[in-house]
Parts: structure tokens; sequence; C-alpha cells
């Protein structure tokens, strides 16, 4: 179990997250939600310990209840969009994970490369990011991201620059790659379709100052999660993120 405990994240005198805590658990998907500048992507960033210069933040973060310090090997992360390097071929964005946490060049290589059909990227490995569709970007980011094998990922909006239709193959691919081997994963989406068809659980932020505002369990099994299904929780979250918290 992943523990925050009081963040607050100020930017000058500005209060942009205040007094937020959030339990992570293994192996379950939590979807983080809130409206536009509530803070999601700073809660990530002060938990993958990369807080932008200008903001500062004061919290505690532990793992099974000891206190950590960021970076930390168990907890992976995953900015926005695939953030793959152009100049670098697909087999050595994936095996960059790997040599950021201290790997050699060809042990990177040689652990990333038998993943590759797995990921339904066989032979991409010498070709460049351009080369390659945007869902196959998607899954070399992820590769990359999974193969540190920390035991939590971060991920902020995955999916978000997908078409409909990719977008709907790499959240299926997505949940199968996490059966297989689960984390614990915290997840930012603006998708209310998206949040209700993955996750376990859904927190919700409100903004100005950032805090959650409501930590919704979804129980019904994903295989029946229908429209009709879940229609009542989205309309609920819905509710949530247009309601006004500054009251
Ligand atoms: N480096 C920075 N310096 C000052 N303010 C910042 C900085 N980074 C973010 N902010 C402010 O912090 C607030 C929260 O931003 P953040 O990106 O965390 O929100 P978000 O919920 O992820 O937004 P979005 O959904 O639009 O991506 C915003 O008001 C933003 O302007």
């Amino acid at each position: 179990m992943l523990r925050v405990e009081a963040l607050t994240v100020t930017a000058r005198e500005r209060t942009l997250v205040e007094n937020l805590s959030l339990d992570l658990e293994d192996g379950r998907i939590t979807c983080l939600i809130g409206p536009s500048g509530c803070g999601k992507t700073s809660v990530i960033k002060w938990l993958a310990g990369i807080l932008p210069a200008g903001l500062a933040a004061a919290g505690k973060l532990a793992i099974d209840g000891r206190d950590i310090s960021r970076p930390d090997p168990a907890i992976g992360y995953q900015p926005q969009g695939d953030a793959l390097f152009p100049w670098l071929t697909i087999a050595e964005n994936a095996a960059l994970g790997l040599e950021v946490a201290g790997a050699s060049r060809t042990s990177a290589r040689a652990r990333v490369a038998p993943l590759f059909p797995a990921f339904g990227l066989a032979g991409t490995e010498e070709l460049f990011p351009d080369q390659l569709s945007g869902g196959m970007r998607q899954r070399v980011a992820f590769l990359r991201t999974i193969v540190r094998q920390s035991r939590f990922i971060l991920l902020d909006e995955p999916f978000s620059a997908l078409d409909a239709v990719t977008r709907m193959r790499m959240q299926l691919w997505f949940l199968a790659r996490l059966e297989a081997e689960p984390r614990g994963v915290l997840m930012v989406t603006h998708d209310l379709r998206e949040a209700t068809e993955i996750a376990d659980r859904v927190l919700v932020m409100a903004a100005a100052p950032g805090r959650i505002v409501a930590d919704i369990p979804i129980e019904t099994p994903r295989a029946a999660r229908s429209e009709a299904a879940l229609a009542d929780l989205r309309q609920f979250l819905k509710s949530l993120l247009l309601e006004d918290f500054s009251s």
C-alpha cells in the first residue's frame, strides 16, 4: 500500500493542492479525475519526485508504512502523451527506463527485446517513433514503464492523444497486461467513460485549492460494465465535477 498524507503544493503564495491524502492499493487501478487545473498532474509529479521548479510541496509518502524519498524504484511514471524521443529507435526508447534506473545499455536492450511480441511491437525495434501509429507509440511508452517492474505506476492521461478506436483497443490491451502483471496504478484521466470502464476506484478532485472530494470504489466486475450498468455512476461523477465546492 502506498500512502500520501497531507500533501500541500504551493506556487509562491498560491495554494494549488491542499491537505490531500490518498491510498493506492497494490494490484488495483485508481483513476484520478477533476476539472482542468485542479492539480492532478502536480500530485502525480510530486509522487514521481519531479515537481517543477517554482512549486513547493509538503507531505508524507510511505509504502507499507515506510517513509520513502524519490525517485524510488517502487514508483514508475509515464508522463502525458507517449514522450518518446524521436531521435532514438523504438528499441532504444523502450530500454531507456531501465538505463535511467542504472542498467547498462546492453542489459537494458536484452531485457526489453523478448517483450516486443507481447506488446504487439515485433519487428519495430529499429524503426523510429514517427514510423509507428499512435497506439504503437503508446505501447512502447507503456513497455518502457512496465519493464522497470515498479510496484506502482503513475500514468498521466496515457490515452488522451489517441483516436477513439485506438483508444478502446489500448484500454483493453492495457487491462490485459495488468491482469498478467498486476501493479498498483494511479491514472489521471479527463474521460469519465475511461475512468468508469477501467478503474477499481475513482478519486474525484475539486479545484482552488485542489483536494479530493470523493473516493468511489467501483464494485461492478469489468465484464459487466455495460453502458446501462455505468450510466448512474457516470451521471454522479459528472455532477461532482460540475459541483461548486468553493463555499
Ligand atoms: N510550475 C508551475 N508554476 C506555477 N504554477 C503552476 C506550475 N505548474 C502548474 N501550475 C498551476 O498549478 C495548477 C494545477 O496544475 P496541474 O497541471 O497540476 O493541474 P491539472 O489538474 O493536471 O490540469 P489539467 O487537467 O489541465 O492537465 C494550475 O493552476 C497551474 O496553472
